[in-house]
């Protein structure tokens, strides 16, 4: 991405990086506050790379939220916000070696060093935690921030004290006011361990879906400190490591080097393979060093951290941007091995989504054993031209799952790999949607991949809200056979529901007095729960107000020749009825809808009126939306009394823009129209309820 054509007009440019500042700062509440990334790092690292590009070659355009000058991301709203004496900045990065070399040249150019003044380096791994800000007065350990924004970090001190690595006091020497910076982690084993025991206490309390397992020990690291509750943290194995320092009264050395080293005599841990390097070469040399040995060491490292040694110098360098000018972080390039790939795998998901896998030849990578790898979907396989026997290049980077960069053994006069027309678990229709890119299994209600999940939807609050009939009962039902598709939830029986619960007559009779009420369901529920693709509460209650009943719904969406009657109303359009089309021709769905309209009868649907913050504005809609399809989003504007237009004027009140909106972000950077993102948006429909 970094590599694509710049842009090459202002309004080009200031509409891309608008867009990227929103989708950067997606990924730091992600990554940050949520501790839940999207995507990888590398992919995370090509878009910061793009943004700055940008901005280098359109300085004008430099926006004042540009993820360029911004650490971090906001606190989370369970810790207290606390502003830091001095601000806590991130790192510069480099990825070759010459960028070291700049970097030093950097520094010497500002400093107006003589050619044949020496520039001393400390280097030290850049070890993949959070950092943390440990305030000491008179000795003792008063308060612990975190990074937050660089500005304003999150309160951890109770959480910090339950750390045994961390000191609770200083030696009497120490100076009056020193806060202690470095780095909290979790090692790699402890990490697995946690996950595990995670997906065991989930699995334990039937909760399979809601299992929290964190995406990389970094991640691990933030949740476990960043807990309201301290002794959620206390059980967790966190470590810190002592890099720096924020605001000293006195300092107990003048290099970098020194002040380290009496952190280490304070009984703070420090890195190991901390070194001093007198050279560019020297520094290169600790570098490739860290690299050998990073396999083996306890904790996750993505590079190595150059620090100018003296501290008169750092004074005198400070800081630009987000990033202090004496120090740089040169990262380790990404993992890559070749094997061969034996097979592509289906995997189908929760939600239908079919993905392929790729089984590989195992295959060390970065001293992790690597047996599979992900290949997206359909059109990964094209692009990549892979088939089964391929020797393939594979990528491991930042901990995410391997991917496949390159095949060896491409050969484009090959068709490519015949992706399954039908679900290798129920054997329905696998189609892709127009516009889209993942293809999915149609079998909805039947398909066993998706059977809990629909359940679950169906007897959810926003469907059809069974009272005491919850995620934990639709597994335990279907597992023991009891229930296998809607309308056996209504078959339920006395006999059956008393055979499983000892003195459960009550529960009984209160769970089977609550499915009964349900037998005349209102009709936007009813339809929103058969969990149709693109058809949500908003896109049914469309629906309703048109066909009124559920029954002329499934009339017209099981004759071809009226698809135009869907795709004509207001707010829904071809996505929809192409959904809706879809699931009435399976006839496995067929089935289940009719034996599901022997158990009950929705009402015919009565109209409400609904206000909101966006009533009677016009909305336009642009870009790729993730979560919701144009359609939808329409019908949700529509419904909450807003008009949607397809283009950009001076009567547009609002702009939601997905990724890529090109060119109607430039118009309304021109006529001034607020834009927000899709979590925005999503936030409206959410406070309308
Ligand atoms: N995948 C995603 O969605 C996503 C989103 C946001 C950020 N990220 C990743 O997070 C990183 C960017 O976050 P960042 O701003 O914290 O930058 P950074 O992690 O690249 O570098 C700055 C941090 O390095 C840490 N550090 C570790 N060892 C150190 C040492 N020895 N000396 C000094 N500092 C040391 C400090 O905590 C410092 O704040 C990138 O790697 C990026 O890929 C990923
Ligand atoms: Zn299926």
């Amino acid at each position: 991405m970094t590599d694509a054509a710049l842009p090459r007009t202002q309004e080009e440019a200031a509409a891309e990086l608008a867009l990227l500042a929103a989708e950067i700062a997606r990924h730091n509440r992600l990554y940050h506050t949520d501790d839940a990334p999207e995507i990888d790092d590398a992919a995370y690292d090509a878009l910061v790379r793009r943004n700055a590009a940008i901005e280098a070659a359109f300085p004008g355009q430099v926006r004042p939220d540009s993820p360029s000058v911004q650490v971090g991301a906001a606190p989370a709203a369970h810790l207290a916000k606390v502003a830091h004496a001095r601000p806590m900045f991130s790192l510069d990065n480099a990825f070759a070696d010459e960028e070291v070399a700049e970097f030093v040249q950097r520094v010497r150019r500002f400093l107006n060093l003589a050619p044949d003044e020496p520039v001393a380096l400390t280097a030290e791994p850049k070890i993949d935690g959070l950092s943390c800000s440990l305030r000491y007065e008179d000795g003792k350990l008063v308060r612990a921030l975190t990074r937050g924004d660089g500005t304003v970090g999150e309160d951890v001190t109770a959480n910090v004290r339950t750390l045994a690595d961390i000191p609770q006091a200083l030696p009497n020497d120490a100076p009056d006011i020193f806060e202690v910076r470095g780095e909290v982690y979790m090692a790699k084993a402890a990490f697995a361990d946690l996950n595990t025991r995670l997906r065991d206490a989930a699995e334990a309390a039937g909760d399979v879906t809601k299992a929290r397992q964190f995406a990389n020990p970094r991640n691990a690291a933030a949740g476990s400190l960043r807990q309201k509750d301290a002794s959620v943290t206390k059980a967790r194995p966190l470590r810190f490591l002592a890099h720096g320092w924020g605001e000293a009264s006195d300092l107990p050395g003048e290099t970098q080097h020194a002040v380290v080293e009496a952190l280490r005599g304070w009984k703070f841990p420090v890195a190991e393979h901390f070194a001093r390097a007198e050279t560019i070469d020297a520094a290169l040399a600790q570098y490739r060093a860290i690299e050998a040995i990073r396999a083996d060491l306890p904790f996750d490292i993505d590079g190595v951290v150059y620090k100018v040694d003296r501290l008169d110098w750092q004074a005198r360098l400070g800081s630009v941007g987000k990033a202090p000018r004496w120090a740089l972080a040169h990262k380790f390039p990404a993992e890559r091995a070749q094997t061969t790939l034996n097979a592509i795998d289906i995997q189908v998901g929760r939600t239908g989504k079919l993905t392929p896998v790729a089984r590989l030849e195992p295959v060390t990578v970065g001293g992790v054993v690597v047996t599979n790898a992900t290949l997206h979907n359909a059109d990964e396989i094209v692009r990549l031209g892979v088939h089964p026997g391929d020797r393939v290049v594979i990528q491991r980077a930042g901990d995410v799952i391997p991917q496949i960069v390159e095949n060896l053994s491409r050969d484009d006069t090959r068709a490519p790999w015949p992706f399954p027309a039908a679900c290798p678990e129920c054997g329905s229709d696998a189609v892709r949607e127009e516009g889209e890119v993942d293809i999915r299994c149609t079998g909805g209600l039947i398909c066993p991949a998706q059977r809990i999940e629909r359940l679950k939807h169906f007897v959810s609050r926003g469907a059809m809200d069974i009272e005491g009939l919850g995620g934990q009962q639709i597994e335990d039902f279907v597992r023991d056979g009891l229930i296998h598709a809607p309308a056996d939830i209504f078959r339920l029986t006395e006999d059956q529901l008393l055979a499983r619960k000892k003195d459960g007559r009550v529960w009984a009779t209160n769970l089977l007095a609550a499915i009964e009420a349900k037998r005349r369901p209102d009709p936007v529920r009813f339809l929103f729960g058969l969990g149709i693709r693109h058809v949500g509460s908003v896109t049914a209650r469309a629906l309703l107000k048109v066909f009124a009943t559920v029954e002329a719904i499934a009339a017209v969406a099981s004759d071809p020749e009226r698809r135009a009657e869907i795709e004509a109303i207001d707010g829904i359009g071809p996505a929809v009825a192409q959904a809706l089309t879809d699931f009435f021709a399976e006839a496995h769905n067929r089935d289940a809808w009719d034996d599901l309209l022997r158990e009950v009868s929705p009402a015919p649907y009565v109209a409400t009126s609904r206000d909101s913050s966006v009533s009677g504005k016009t909305i336009v809609f642009t870009g790729t939306l993730e979560t919701l399809s144009r359609d939808e989003a329409k019908a949700q504007a529509e419904a909450l009394g807003a008009k949607v237009s397809g283009s950009v004027s001076a009567k547009t009140d609002l702009i939601v823009a997905g990724a890529n909106a090109g060119s109607k972000l430039k118009k309304a950077a021109e006529l001034g129209v607020a834009v927000i993102d899709e979590a925005a948006w999503r936030e409206i429909v959410e406070a309308a309820g």
